[in-house]
């Protein structure tokens, strides 16, 4: 069997709870730091993928991913020279702690429990890999991982609702108390890719307040005080000045999705707008080249096919989106 690309399956980076762990794919050796293809670091970047299941369904895990790499691995295998994975230098699928059972320890978690483990494993990464250091990385997330992907930058936001646990955070964040973007141990993503994601918790309870499931998920996973669900939801992020690495943002959404609608894509939208970030179409890629936006921020969004899982299901629509992220940010066609 080839040794590349490498697999590396249930890789733990903590040891509080069993869902402390992750997997990982390098398409192509490291070489001491430098790649085969595309040695040039400014050119090469980290996936790192966030699976959905509203917080609590224990059968969604990292391995999400995986109808999506072997597509995104069968495209670098015929066409690398021209594959968007060869901007890649891995991707790693991240599982967190869920909520929902109080007497598993790896699905008692309130938030933001779960921000902290995606947190905990971005650390592992940096340690062991140069993500965020040496490489930067894109977060991409399905459903309650887009969330989470947009979590990891908006970090001060939920801190601030939740002061329980401060002594964590100013570990993992070196935060000090202030407002200090710099200070961050752990890098922000260079761009946020979310699908089928929940942005604006208020609003999906509104919008779906004949279904008592979506209130008892958002309970189990952030409590029952209000005011954490407004400051935990992405909506409430500030993009602009606090995340000066953020460049690009893909929301993909379906328009089949029978679980998450289409105001969660257009609260999102209007929140992007009005900090700033302009809105492209797919069709103008070229326009968006990198070499023309480095500093700015511009986000898409791209029309998805299937119900809300077939996204990654299927691994098409996911793999698409990855491959569609990595060749905006590239500036290619
Ligand atoms: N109802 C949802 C609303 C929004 C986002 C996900 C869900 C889910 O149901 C996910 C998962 N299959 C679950 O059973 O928890």
């Amino acid at each position: 069997m080839a040794e590349y690309p490498k697999q590396l399956h249930d890789v733990k980076y903590g040891d509080e709870h069993k869902l402390q762990t992750l997997d990982i794919c390098l398409p192509r050796p490291l070489n001491n730091g430098s790649l085969q293809v595309d040695a040039s670091t400014d050119d090469s970047v980290w996936i790192v993928f966030l699976h959905g299941g509203a917080w609590r369904d224990d059968s969604q895990d990292k391995a999400e991913l995986k109808p999506a790499l072997s597509q995104l691995l069968d495209h670098f295998s015929r066409d690398a020279p021209t594959s968007a994975l060869r901007h890649v230098v891995g991707l790693a699928s991240i599982n967190y702690r869920l909520s929902g059972e109080p007497s598993d320890p790896a699905r008692n978690g309130t938030h933001p429990d779960h921000v902290h483990d995606v947190l905990l494993a971005l650390q592992w990464l940096e340690k062991e890999y140069g993500v965020g250091s040496k490489w930067p990385y894109m977060a991409v997330g399905h459903s309650c991982g887009a969330t989470l992907a947009f979590q990891i930058v908006m970090d001060r936001q939920w801190k601030s609702a939740i002061p329980s646990k401060p002594a964590l955070y100013e570990k993992l964040l070196g935060f000090a108390g202030a407002q200090d973007n710099h200070k961050q141990t752990i890098r922000p993503p260079v761009a946020v890719v979310g699908l089928e994601g929940v942005y604006d918790f208020p609003l999906l309870l509104k919008n779906y307040a004949h279904d008592p499931e979506y209130e008892g998920f958002i309970r189990d996973a952030f409590g029952g005080n209000h005011d954490v669900w407004q400051k935990a939801s992405p909506v409430a992020g500030d993009y602009s000045d606090r995340w000066p690495d953020g460049h690009l943002v893909v929301l993909g959404q379906s328009p089949e999705d029978e679980l998450v609608d289409w105001p969660q894509v257009d609260s999102m939208v209007k929140v992007l707008k009005e900090q700033g970030w302009k809105m492209r179409s797919e069709s103008r890629i070229k326009e968006a080249r990198r070499d023309s936006w480095i500093g700015g921020k511009q986000f898409f969004v791209t029309y998805l096919k299937g119900s809300h899982d077939e996204v990654w299901e299927h691994g098409t629509e996911l793999s698409r989106t990855i491959e569609f992220s990595l060749r905006v940010f590239y500036g290619e066609e």
